[in-house]
């Protein structure tokens, strides 16, 4: 064999031996580089006569296509390769079944939530909004607790390092009652309205969650009684665990920020929590104090207020024992109520 056949063989070999392309590339230089074999026997050309080195030049050329060819081949060959591995790798059998997307629920507290707004905006309450950080002020002093009142300690109260514009303590706000004063400074009586939302305490155990919701209502008017807190609230817990069956009692108490106090409990007529007294509610005549604090006179307007855990009402609803389960993400939990 010539000795440009025996290139072009070898060549062939070579490409054919590379794995992938940057083997192939190597190979490639051996021959066509700049130090390649083919090159090399272009240089030659120069020591020739003109017309061997015309007879020559063609018949290394012919052997440089073949090499060429012998390369665009093997290229080819490897990307087909290289895009059919990934075709294998990447195919999707379509005669599978669909993987159904699950669909999302309503929490069952935002559920209890919308279902408070829906029967209190029935009988003409209004529902307000207002910020999670608030002051000492709106979230304590407004409401007539006393500078030492043990809700104000931080072993329950989260305070934020920090002041507002006017140099106010923040906090995060206990209770909603910051809604309710910052409602009524900003509207004029009647106050009708519920605040429903998200509140915060040092505290956690199986009844207990650092943020929690609560509920609470207030009415203020130049006539507005005891009686109908009570007329009211019976109509709330009847429509809300739909059912006639029950009962509302008030059993004496105290807050800072009602005078006179009582807690509500109720008694379901049957079920499995028949006959027992189930507290759901703190309420009462809302303290002067507080109605001054409002930007309102108390020798003209009076009225009560209420205030429900949401979680509460939710366990009662629902028949849950422990206030984690609705906060731990658990779907075996959480899917019950989609
Ligand atoms: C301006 C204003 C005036 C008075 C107000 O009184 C709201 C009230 N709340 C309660 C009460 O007992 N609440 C607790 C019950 C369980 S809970 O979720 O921990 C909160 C009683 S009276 C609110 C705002």
């Amino acid at each position: 064999m010539n000795p440009l056949d025996q290139i072009v063989s070898q060549a062939c070999a070579d490409f054919l031996a590379a794995a992938d392309a940057a083997a192939l590339e190597n190979a490639k230089a051996l021959y066509l580089g700049k130090s390649g074999q083919i090159t090399e026997q272009m240089k030659s050309l120069g020591k020739l006569s003109p017309d061997e080195r015309k007879t020559q030049g063609a018949v290394i050329n012919a052997a440089k296509v073949q090499i060429e060819t012998a390369l665009t081949e093997r290229r080819d060959a490897l990307a087909n390769a290289q895009l059919q591995a990934r075709l294998n790798a990447e195919a999707i059998d379509v005669t599978l079944p669909g993987r159904g997307r699950s669909v999302g629920g309503i929490h069952p507290v935002m559920r209890t939530w919308q279902r408070v707004e829906e029967i209190f905006r029935s009988i003409g309450f209004d529902v307000a909004d207002g910020p999670e950080i608030e002051t000492d002020w709106t979230n304590f002093t407004a409401l007539n607790s006393p500078e030492n009142h043990p809700a104000r300690s931080m072993q329950d109260t989260f305070y934020i390092d920090g002041k507002d514009s006017q140099g106010k303590q923040l906090l995060l706000r206990t209770h909603t009652s910051p809604m309710q004063v910052r409602y009524a400074r900003m509207n004029k009586p009647p106050i009708k309205v519920i605040a429903p939302g998200r509140t915060y305490r040092v505290d956690s155990d199986a009844t207990h969650s650092p943020m929690f919701h609560q509920v609470e209502g207030l009415w203020i008017a130049e006539d507005i009684s005891f009686a109908d807190l009570k007329g009211v609230y019976l109509n709330f817990v009847k429509a809300f665990f739909e059912t006639d069956d029950l009962q509302v009692r008030f059993r004496p108490s105290y807050f800072p920020f009602t005078e006179p106090s009582a807690e509500i409990d109720i008694a379901f007529g049957s079920g499995p929590l028949k006959g027992r007294w189930l507290e759901v509610s703190g309420s009462g005549q809302v303290h002067p104090s507080v109605i001054r604090n409002m930007g309102l006179d108390p020798e003209t307007y009076i009225g009560f207020a209420f205030g429900s855990g949401l979680e509460r009402l939710t366990m009662l609803r629902y028949g849950v024992n422990d206030l984690r389960l609705f906060y731990e993400g658990d779907l075996r939990f959480l899917k019950q109520f989609n």
